[in-house]
């Protein structure tokens, strides 16, 4: 098998998106380019447009301009190959679900609405619980979880579900760091399978090591690449303004 030829068919396109909200314009003209086997983080300010890039994206909100293609066809157009993890706070976290329903509900497009789920689809959530270290928490109500569990049994989800393209809104908020190094280590198994994981992350302390490629946010695309390429003071500057020396220390 040709892997370039494979790697550039799976490129993940966005192109000019641009989002308003009323007489808010929350994204401009913002385009960018993955490959896979990628961890990028998507970082900026608060209201950068972070979470409507995703949402976008996704089709789950209208652009007024733009489009982003995956393999060759809009993305919104394969969306039984996307697994998207919104921010805790956009979760009924009271919804009568135990772990185990929830991390069943991956396999549920497999499975169809109406059918049982098959032990193959059984096998998968609770090959899924266990990587993430929850199989012990399988009957519990998700509302009685702490904030990095719940991260966990909704990564679990996305495991089961077996996407391609993983979308993640700031998963790290309010976790122990025992779930931010499995959040972690199995974002980059799934990288090395060929997948593509993107996460929202306000963080720019240490754990911006783990992230393959970065898109620096503040309404429009400001950088996309590497650390080196993205961290300099003039993009940090350009995104968070006056604050940024309080990143990037003396450097700045
Ligand atoms: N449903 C909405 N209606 C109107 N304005 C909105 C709506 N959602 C977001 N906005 C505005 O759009 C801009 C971008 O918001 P968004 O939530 O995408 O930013 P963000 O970078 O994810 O922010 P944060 O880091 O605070 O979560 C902000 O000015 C926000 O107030």
């Amino acid at each position: 098998m040709d892997y370039s030829t494979t790697a550039a068919t799976r490129t993940l396109m966005a192109s000019h998106l641009s989002v308003n909200y009323r007489s808010v314009q929350a994204l401009r003209n913002v385009s960018f380019t993955v490959q896979p086997g990628n961890v990028v983080g998507i970082f900026g300010p608060n209201g950068a447009g972070k979470s409507t890039l995703i949402r976008a994206m996704l089709g789950l909100i209208p652009s007024t301009t733009g489009t982003t293609i995956y393999q060759g066809q809009p993305l919104t157009q394969q969306l039984d190959r996307i697994a998207y993890v919104p921010q805790r706070s956009q979760i009924d976290w009271s919804f009568p679900a135990t772990v185990w329903d929830v991390v069943l509900m991956g396999r549920v497009r497999k499975a169809g609405y109406l059918h049982r789920f098959s032990a193959t689809s059984r096998r998968k959530a609770a090959d899924a619980l266990e990587r993430v270290g929850l199989t012990d928490y399988r009957d519990r109500p998700i509302g009685q979880l702490s904030g990095g569990q719940q991260q966990r049994v909704f990564l679990a989800r996305s495991l089961a579900q077996e996407a391609d393209l993983l979308f993640f809104d700031e998963p790290f908020v309010g976790v122990d760091q025992k779930t931010e190094d499995i959040l972690f280590h199995i974002f980059h198994e799934l990288a090395h399978q060929g997948k593509t994981v993107m996460v929202v992350n306000h963080d720019l302390g240490e754990s911006i090591q783990q992230f393959d490629q970065l898109l620096l946010l503040n309404r429009e695309l400001i950088a996309s690449g590497n650390r080196q390429q993205v961290l300099t003071v003039d993009n940090m500057t350009r995104a968070y303004g006056g604050h940024v020396s309080f990143f990037m220390g003396e450097a700045a």
